[in-house]
């Protein structure tokens, strides 16, 4: 069945040209039918109403060819069109066209000037073809009987009924309505519009005065509602005078919702059901299709994920609206599976989410931060250990791996006061664990992930039988399996296992309370036992509380969102310096000048050698530097998304009440009006001096909700790239462009790496 929510494809094609009401071939005028060319999937043909013409557009184009009717306005045709509504093209590319305000319908062979009168005196508005060549048109009846043959001041009746024409007999069929009455019940027709005719000869019907779209299977003698029928309107489930339905090969259905008074919206083709999502899972990278469509679209288009539908974004003043402006509107992302179960920032919603963002900000504030300076200066200890043997060997190596322990160290250390060392014990159960969390095939790919997407509603019920099977296994291993002396064990999830044993150390922590400069005793001076009542407008102190599910929650959401996401950025900022070394010299000659300068709170007289958290802040190439690494490789698109939590209008588009909006990041940040002058996809940090639009840069989200740990990963990736580059000078290893390889998983991820050390001489 077509997903009931249709309203997306109004005139899509105007938007496509992108320009204006007008004449020229990368405009239209009024477009009323549309038809896909079932031989060539990549090619739309338009009756452009107004200007008495039939265009073509190619895929992608940018630009319309002209068919069939009037050339030019200028000269006289000797076969002109007046006012077309409808076409459908045969195989041979002859086109069929009711010719309305000449009232007629007419035929023009492939590549011909001119065309020829098939039908006269018949005022239509949609035409349809049937597989062997019958034509069916939505026929203006004068209310008594569907003939054909009446004069032109007879046209008192309404259109009420589709016919279907045998060339050479005088009478039309009736095949879909009543030829003498209108209505809005099945077996009638208001004014249907648009005829579409499949193989089984079933007729898809915009029963444009009813506002739906109808079906016909062959003989019936009545239709059946595909979409629409809830009265005129601009809701998902409304269509406001649908004009024309057209179908794919693959079943896609098309509408032209033609008279709307709102903004329009294009979509790209889509399934019923699946809605994009069947091109989405198809595609190497949903983002790049993402930025194909817009490419194609527009810089706001409409697509489905299933029955859901979502705004693509890259206009920045309509993000701007979103993000920040309407914030009250969107603060809640759709992506969360385990909503409520999660009990953290990233996936609570509402007041849950604003009292814990309240309570948490301030733990990373730049003063509690320089507080845990010396944990990450510890860490980054370790892994510059590792580095020197591979300077020393001169080897080429992965050092994407070495990030990632690195990270992992830093957040277990500052998170919760545990140091795994990593780069010693790289097969630690956490990185194992977190690593199980990230993995493509368990989470994105995964069949459950797909259903979820596809029936948002499920994602509860899935989330809350996921927690209990995990629960009953848990169980299983504790309580049941030693009772059998058995010593296998089942399998717990990444994610259980991961929150059962930060259960056990915020326990240990209460029990035994030390004073540790880490993110957990933060939270553990709020933790409270008695249960929280959220309330809408009541962040105030009584408020200022976690409940202990909400501090383990979080501190997981800190590992997971952590971890990879700045192992990730250090490896793109890598692959830039050992391809650049114009970049790299200069970064190391603003490090070189950095005073040695340390006053950080510590026993450790070893780590009072490097830089603080206060020396690093001083670096101003050094933020370009990063800035322009996340603006031209971003890792988080899937974390960027709004949904609107109520009806609402932004720049003149009504989004409905569960709409997403999903801005385009690759489209925004390589957008050459927000980006420019130099061009965006040369690498190019002093771009960055100047000033840009506040949503051209969104590596890190935006508004109220953006990133948390902003802060925290800037930190961490500028003292590790200044200790480094400090040392060494970063060379290209054989490997570092054949084995780059981004790929989307939850992040946006580089294979690997490769690349070679050299000493720097002191
Ligand atoms: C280079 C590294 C990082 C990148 C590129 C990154 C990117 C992002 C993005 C794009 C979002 C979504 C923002 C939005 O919807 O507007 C996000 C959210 C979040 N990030 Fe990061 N992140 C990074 C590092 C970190 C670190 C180190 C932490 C924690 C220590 C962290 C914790 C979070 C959390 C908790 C959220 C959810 C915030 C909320 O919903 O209120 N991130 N991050």
């Amino acid at each position: 069945e077509i997903c009931s929510t249709a309203t997306w494809s109004k005139d899509g094609i105007t938007v496509a040209g992108g320009k204006d009401y007008g004449d020229k071939l990368d405009q239209l005028a009024h477009p009323y039918g549309i038809f896909l060319d079932d031989n060539d999937d990549d090619t739309i043909y338009i009756a452009d109403h107004d200007n008495d013409r039939i265009v073509m557009w190619k895929q992608n184009a940018t630009i319309g060819q002209w068919v069939a009717g009037v050339k030019d306005k200028d000269t006289t045709e000797k076969f002109s069109l007046f006012m077309p509504e409808d076409m459908v093209v045969d195989k041979n590319g002859t086109i069929y066209i009711t010719d309305s305000g000449n009232h007629r319908v007419v035929r023009w062979y492939r590549g011909e000037d001119d065309g020829e009168v098939l039908i006269d005196n018949i005022q239509s508005y949609g035409i349809g073809q049937d597989n062997q060549g019958f034509i069916y048109v939505s026929e203006y009846a004068d209310g008594k009987t569907t003939k054909w043959n009446f004069n032109d001041n007879e046209f008192g009746g309404e259109i009420v009924a589709i016919v279907k024409i045998i060339e050479g007999n005088d009478e039309p069929i009736l095949v879909a309505g009543q030829s003498d009455k209108s209505g809005d019940d099945f077996d009638k027709f208001d004014e249907p519009s648009g005829v579409y005719v499949d193989e089984q000869e079933t007729i898809y019907v915009a029963d444009s005065r009813n506002h739906r779209i109808m079906r016909w299977l062959k003989d019936a003698t009545n239709g059946t509602l595909i979409a629409g029928g809830n009265g005129q309107g601009s809701s998902s489930d409304q269509f406001d005078l649908p004009s024309d339905v057209s179908l794919d090969r693959e079943g896609n259905l098309y509408v032209t919702d033609m008279i709307n008074n709102r903004r329009s919206i294009s979509t790209p083709p889509f399934s019923f059901f699946f809605g994009h999502f069947k091109t989405l899972w198809n595609v190497p990278s949903s983002y790049r299709q993402l930025e194909n469509w817009t490419k194609q679209y527009g810089k706001i288009y409409g697509i489905y994920e299933g029955t859901h539908p979502v705004l693509v974004v890259s206009d920045p003043d309509f993000l701007q609206e979103v993000f920040i402006k309407q914030f009250s509107v969107f603060h809640v992302r759709m992506i969360t599976m385990l909503e409520d179960i999660g009990h953290n920032l990233a996936f609570s919603n509402g007041s849950s989410w604003r009292r814990q963002r309240h309570v948490i900000n301030p733990s990373f504030t730049a003063i509690k931060l320089k507080t845990m300076s010396p944990l990450i200066n510890g860490a980054i200890s370790d892994v510059m250990d590792k580095l020197l043997e591979h300077s020393n060997s001169g080897d080429e190596f992965n050092i994407y791996l070495y990030y990632k322990r690195l990270t992992m160290d830093i957040i277990c250390r500052c998170a919760f006061g545990i140091d795994i060392d990593l780069q010693h014990n790289p097969n630690h159960i956490y990185l194992n664990k977190l690593e199980g969390l990230f993995d493509n095939h368990c989470v994105l790919k995964s069949p459950i992930f797909k259903v979820t997407q596809l029936i948002p509603e499920i994602r509860n019920i899935l989330g809350r039988l996921y927690v209990v099977h995990n629960t009953v296994r848990k169980y299983i291993n504790t309580k049941v399996l030693p009772l059998i002396s058995s010593t296998k064990q089942l399998d717990e999830s990444a994610y259980m296992w991961l929150q059962n044993r930060l259960h056990t150390i915020v326990e240990q922590r209460q029990e035994t309370p030390i004073s540790r400069k880490d993110l957990l005793q933060l939270m553990l001076q709020v933790m409270t036992k008695e249960p929280i009542q959220d309330t809408t407008e009541d962040d105030s102190k009584t408020n200022y509380r976690l409940s202990k599910d909400e501090v383990v929650g979080n501190t997981l959401i800190f590992m997971a969102a952590g971890y990879e996401t700045t192992s990730t950025a250090l490896a793109y900022a890598t692959y830039v310096l050992a391809k650049y070394p114009d970049v790299l010299k200069k970064l190391q000659d603003e490090i070189d000048q950095l005073p040695i300068d340390n006053d950080d709170t510590t026993n450790d007289e070893k780590i009072k050698e490097y830089p603080d958290y206060d020396t690093v802040t001083h670096l101003s190439y050094m933020d370009m530097f990063i800035s322009e690494v996340l603006r031209m490789y971003p890792i988080t698109n899937i974390a960027i998304q709004r949904c609107a939590m109520g009806n609402t209008v932004v720049q003149g588009i009504d989004i409905e009440k569960g709409t997403s909006v999903y801005p385009d990041i690759y489209s925004i940040h390589y957008d050459r009006e927000l980006w420019g002058p130099d061009d965006p996809y040369i690498f190019l940090p002093e771009r960055h001096k100047i000033k840009r639009h506040p949503m051209a840069f969104m590596a890190f989200g935006a508004g109220p909700r953006n990133c948390i740990g902003m802060r925290f990963a800037l930190i961490e990736m500028k003292m590790l790239l200044t200790r480094l580059l400090r040392e060494y000078t970063i060379l290209p290893g054989e490997h570092l462009e054949n084995n780059f390889n981004i790929h989307e998983e939850l992040l946006m991820v580089p294979e690997a790496i490769w690349i070679k050390l050299l000493k720097r001489e002191p």
